[in-house]
């Protein structure tokens, strides 16, 4: 039997993610849901079911606290990730997504996370230290919870690649910014974290192939700029792949940037090159659109959209 990939995902800021579905939303009035669905989240979390769906074997490194801490632990378990818990003084926070079925419009709220205690936080830099011998492909996903600093992903991307791991890293605002000092291995902006960085508007393809290039040049090895259902923008080493997303009816894009991430990893992991890396990663995104939890895919319909995708080599 050949061998099932390995990651590592790491959560320093995880949550409950609270889907709340109303018939049509009412603004200041009083709103009821048809449908409420608290599921282990953040974006680790979404990585990493996302790689379990597609056969992987994946660790969990989460800090995790209080009685949504302890679902989440369980929630990420019952969906076949290992979680490893670095427990937290702090609640683990939640979201909200609110979905509109009248319009299809999603508000998501998303709480900013429990403070962490400074022996709390070496505590995860120990823990990340020994599960790096057994993942060749590392995911730092999302944002950072109160008291830790911008720098802790500097810190987390140069003892990975002190052990020869491939670091991805999909954060936002200043935690990205930052940790580009640390020249990850790859980083995944969507269009509006990676307009925020650079100041300007991302419309054309042509835009985002500008902003994928110039994003490298400020420290990363590989830059992917996700568009949506338009697809993704790849800049790295070997030049610029533009890809197109298949079509799909939508139920929720949240998770979406996740799934991809998680198609990514899987590839790196398992040896895929750029351009079959990238179709996979953009059939997973495309994919979860229409999961009813994110990141929990349907291999067969990740399978039917790698079909669909269309790589072009610019
Ligand atoms: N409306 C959509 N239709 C089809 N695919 C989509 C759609 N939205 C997102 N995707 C897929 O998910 C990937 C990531 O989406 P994006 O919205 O850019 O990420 P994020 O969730 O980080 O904002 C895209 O590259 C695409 O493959
Ligand atoms: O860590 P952050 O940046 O606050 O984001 C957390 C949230 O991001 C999400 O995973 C959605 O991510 P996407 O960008 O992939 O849609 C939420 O469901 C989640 O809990």
């Amino acid at each position: 039997m050949p061998e099932r990939s390995k990651l590592l995902c790491v959560s320093l800021n995880p949550a409950v993610d609270r889907r709340i579905i109303v018939p049509s939303l009412r603004v200041g009035e009083v709103n009821r849901a048809t449908s409420a669905d608290p599921q282990a989240g953040g974006k680790a979390a979404h990585v990493a079911f996302a790689a379990v769906s597609l056969g992987a074997e994946v660790r969990w490194l989460a800090f995790l606290g209080g009685p949504d801490g302890e679902s989440c632990r369980r929630g990420v378990e019952a969906r076949g990730a290992v979680p490893v818990v670095v427990e937290t003084a702090g609640r683990t926070r939640s979201t909200l997504e609110l979905i509109d079925e009248s319009t299809g419009a999603i508000t998501e709220v998303l709480e900013p996370g429990p403070e962490i205690l400074p022996e709390e936080r070496d505590r995860m830099l120990f823990c990340f230290g020994e599960e790096l011998s057994n993942a060749p492909v590392v995911a730092l996903s999302g944002s950072l919870p109160r008291g830790i600093e911008s720098s802790i992903y500097c810190d987390l991307i140069e003892a990975a690649k002190r052990e020869g791991c491939t670091v991805l890293l999909d954060t936002s605002g200043a935690a990205l910014e930052y940790s580009l000092k640390a020249q990850p291995s790859l980083i995944k902006p969507n269009r509006q974290e990676a307009s925020a960085l650079l100041c300007r508007e991302i419309q054309t393809a042509d835009d985002a192939i500008g902003a994928a290039q110039e994003l490298r040049t400020r420290g990363s090895e590989s830059v992917v700029l996700s568009l949506g259902a338009a697809g993704a923008v790849v800049a790295d080493a070997d030049g610029i792949l533009l890809g197109t997303a298949p079509k799909l009816e939508v139920i929720s894009t949240v998770g979406s940037g996740d799934s991809f991430l998680g198609g990514w990893a899987v590839g790196v992991a398992d040896g895929l090159d750029r351009v079959e890396r990238l179709r996979l990663a953009i059939a997973c995104g495309t994919a979860n659109c229409v999961a009813n939890n994110p990141g929990v895919l349907d291999r067969k319909l990740v399978v039917e959209l790698l079909q669909q995708v269309v790589i072009e080599q610019r």
